[in-house]
């Protein structure tokens, strides 16, 4: 199954995002979490992919532990970062031996400790070069690529970023999947314009449930969010209470999914951090998903 059928007239796409963890404790948390997360059944779940090898094994002994432990399809996020093409090659050669049949595929941000992305010699400078390696070399794979409803913070301007956006969707992209992002309207101004643009594929909302202040505008400045001044002086008013700033988050991203959803959208993305409590509560309070 690829992400391609994730979405459609009677199917709604509900996908999960996971990082690798660090340690033996971490990997056994992210599972007590994702057997809940499963409950919902969701189309398929992510894993990011860090720059440098070691972290790499991770992000496939996640996603196709994942798969392996639930029968659910699963994709792996890939970046350019420090890769050469026949790299790319022998690393989808081996998700794919392992049954990961999807890809998220990403430029990727730059190193640690560096300000600007550099390719190297004999990779990608731009995700939808990798785009185009992955349809031409692994024609069966499916897809989704990163969409930007605040822009993409290098690109100069908005059409710009469209533009690029639209080459990743030309070289062969099946999905597109948002960044996070805490104003509806940027997201629908986004599907307008691509609408323009005649970008055809579906455009699924990325959230990701706040939880915590420090760690959110940590997370939304290196993504370059912008969080609803409303919203960050609602979580500084309990920020003596951990489980008062987890209920505004979850009560925000409620909201949040209540607008989406009335707006139309074929799917969401949900950053879950590698956790649950947060993503099942929002889930919870949608008709729609709720548990028995
Ligand atoms: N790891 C993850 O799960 C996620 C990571 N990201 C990060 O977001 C960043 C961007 O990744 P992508 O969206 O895949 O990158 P991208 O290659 O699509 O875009 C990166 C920048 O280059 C510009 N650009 C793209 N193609 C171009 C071309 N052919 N010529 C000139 N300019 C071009 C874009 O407008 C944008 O400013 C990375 O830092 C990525 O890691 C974003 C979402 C999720
Ligand atoms: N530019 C960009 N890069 C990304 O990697 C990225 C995005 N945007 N947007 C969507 C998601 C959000 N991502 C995230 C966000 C936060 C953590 C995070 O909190 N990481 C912990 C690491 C904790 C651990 O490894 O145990 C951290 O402290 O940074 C991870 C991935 C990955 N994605």
């Amino acid at each position: 199954m690829t992400i391609r059928d994730a979405y459609g007239s009677n199917r709604f796409g509900l996908s999960f995002e996971l990082f690798p963890p660090k340690s033996a404790e971490g990997m056994a948390s992210l599972f007590q979490h994702v057997d809940e997360l499963v409950k919902f059944d969701p189309s398929f779940i992510t894993c990011t992919f860090g720059a440098g090898g070691s972290t790499q094994d991770r992000t496939l002994d996640v996603i196709a532990g994942v798969r392996d432990k639930y029968a659910v399809p699963v994709a792996t996020h890939l970046t350019c970062v420090g890769l050469t093409e026949p790299q790319i090659g022998e690393y989808l050669a081996r998700a794919l031996d392992r049954g990961v049949e999807n890809v998220v595929a990403l430029r990727g941000d730059p190193p640690k400790g560096e300000t600007a992305f550099k390719p190297i010699a004999g990779g990608f400078s731009y995700a939808n070069e990798l785009v185009g390696f992955i349809r031409r070399d692994f024609p069966q794979m499916g897809i989704a690529v990163g969409g930007y409803p605040e822009k993409h913070q290098e690109a100069p301007s908005l059409d710009v970023d469209l533009e690029n956006l639209k080459r990743k969707v030309d070289a062969g992209a099946d999905v597109i999947i948002t960044q996070l992002f805490y104003n509806n309207d940027d997201f629908f101004r986004l599907r307008d314009r691509c609408d323009g643009l005649g970008i055809a594929v579906p455009i699924v909302p990325g959230l990701l449930p706040v939880t915590n202040l420090a760690q959110i505008q940590r997370i939304a400045s290196l993504c370059g969010a912008k969080l609803p001044s409303r919203f960050v002086t609602a979580l500084e008013q309990q920020s003596a209470d951990a489980a008062g700033q987890f209920s505004v988050g979850v009560e925000f991203a409620i909201e949040q999914a209540v607008g989406l959803l009335e707006g139309g959208i074929p799917g969401i993305h949900f950053y879950v951090l590698n956790k649950s409590e947060a993503t099942r509560r929002v889930l919870n309070a949608l008709p729609q998903f709720a548990e028995e």
